[in-house]
């Protein structure tokens, strides 16, 4: 949840270069901030001709203009915090530097130094003015591992390593350091913050994507933007971190090389909440209004879910607690519906949508052949899983069985079937369940199967 205070909104100023693929830089501060609720405010350093895999050509603005566009905003509208992306230049540097000082702005430094796609964005002979100039005057640094390795000067190949290189830029003026994980190997992505003589880690699953272009930007512009609330170093560095992961999830895939992160996944989510709700609630009416439902309702119950558009985990699926149960021959819900009450349509769905974004909603019904055979007369493909066939490290991690099922039954379709079918085991109920992308719709397919 993003509170806005509008009797007072925080602001926000980034100093950084413009990327023309609206990916990194600017763009990607400025989605950051608005995704936090957070006004921000622009001085541009240098104007970059930039897409997905190259950065064509540099433009750097005169540092009078660099200057008097953060009096500009400050003078008028007032800074809260800033951060600073891609300085190109000594002289940039050092104008950066003296405005920060006189107008003593909390400061988030990312060292940009060299673009995603190789180029690099800062001149070598300018890193000792970053060191000298810019990291005294800095609340906070958040270099990758290859950005600590060039400020610190030690090899960094372990989360140790990392650690010692934290505390070495620390000792350059910065009250808190941050050593992000993002280009190091390792199933994780460890984070580590340095703050008042203790470390925080910080660990996400490590993201298989392209579209990762602008991460570093976005991670510094959300430390800003919460700084610029008043939150603390540590509080700053938990929401970063979540809204990046979110962001690399949902990245955006534009372009033929690495696609722009999404800041605004969890904006997105938000914003879908209520209308997602409401469709769950709309399908739960559709399947009350069935008149006959004995062949459709298995013993465990049906339940309708559906996810958010960004969804991360069961928390941002809605479904109803407790399930719809035959009452005579009439369907009736327990309760109404709620975020984060399916277990296992949840499963199915986030599973489902590795292999198809536009797949949201499920409804499970009873096995029958007579079921199974409706299915298919209404066109709708059907694919199946064995229980039995589940391999023994599977079974053994508490909540594997769907998520393997599904990849089974999707790999057996070529695609992500209309329902997928298992026959149950010991002490387990057969069950089809209906996939697709809205919970109404869904619930109209199980009106014509009853
Ligand atoms: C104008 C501009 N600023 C910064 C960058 C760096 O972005 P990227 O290459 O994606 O690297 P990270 O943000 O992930 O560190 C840029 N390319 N252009
Ligand atoms: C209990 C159950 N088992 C299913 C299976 O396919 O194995 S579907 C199902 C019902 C839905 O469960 P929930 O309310 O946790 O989403």
């Amino acid at each position: 949840m993003v509170w806005i205070d509008l009797k007072r909104v925080p602001v926000a100023l980034t100093i950084a270069g413009s990327d023309s693929g609206g990916g990194a830089g600017i763009q990607a501060d400025l989605k950051t901030f608005a995704a936090l609720g957070v006004h921000g405010t622009v001085a541009i350093t240098s104007i970059t001709a930039q897409n997905t895999r190259e950065v064509r050509a540099v433009q750097d603005v005169s540092v009078d203009v660099i200057k008097a566009q953060i009096e500009a905003v400050v003078s008028d509208i007032g800074v809260d915090a800033a951060k600073t992306g891609m300085l190109h230049t000594s002289e940039i540097i050092e104008a950066v530097s003296e405005e920060i000082s006189r107008y003593k702005i909390p400061l988030v430094v990312d060292p940009v130094m060299i673009a995603k796609s190789g180029a690099p964005l800062l001149k070598e002979d300018a890193v000792g003015s970053l060191i000298r100039r810019l990291l005294p005057v800095a609340k906070v640094v958040t270099p990758n591992a290859r950005e600590a390795e060039v400020l610190a000067g030690v090899r960094i190949g372990s989360v140790e390593d990392a650690r010692r290189a934290a505390k070495l830029i620390a000792d350059m003026g910065p009250e808190g350091v941050i050593v992000k994980g993002g280009h190091m190997e390792g199933s994780e992505s460890i984070d580590i913050l340095f703050y008042q003589g203790d470390f925080i880690e910080l660990r996400a699953p490590r993201l298989e994507s392209r579209n990762t272009h602008g991460t570093g930007c976005s991670f510094s512009a959300a430390i800003t933007a919460e700084l610029a609330k008043g939150k603390d170093i540590r509080e700053a560095f938990r929401v970063a971190k979540d809204l990046v992961t979110h962001a690399i999830m949902y990245g955006i895939p534009v372009g033929k090389g690495h696609g722009p992160l999404n800041p605004m996944a969890s904006l997105y989510n938000e914003s879908e909440r209520y209308a997602t709700l409401m469709r769950v609630v709309e399908a739960v009416r559709i399947l009350e209004g069935i008149e006959d439902a004995r062949k459709i309702a298995p013993e465990v119950g049906i339940n309708v879910a559906m996810s958010l558009p960004y969804a991360r985990d069961s928390h941002d699926v809605a479904a109803v607690p407790g399930r719809i149960h035959l009452v005579g021959r009439k369907l009736k819900a327990t309760s109404y519906p709620e975020f984060g009450a399916s277990d296992h349509l949840a499963r199915y769905i986030l599973t489902s949508r590795l292999y198809d974004r536009e797949i949201r909603a499920a409804i499970n019904i009873a096995y029958s052949d007579e079921n199974l055979e409706r299915l298919a007369s209404m066109g709708l493909k059907v694919s199946w899983y064995d229980r039995r066939e589940e391999p023994g490290e599977v079974k053994a991690r508490e909540g594997a069985t769907i998520p393997w099922g599904v990849r089974v039954a999707v790999e057996r379709a070529g695609r992500v079937p209309d329902a997928i079918f298992h026959r149950g085991d010991w002490g387990k109920e057969p069950m089809i369940v209906l996939l697709g992308r809205d919970a109404v719709s869904l619930a109209e397919v199980v009106r014509s199967i009853a």
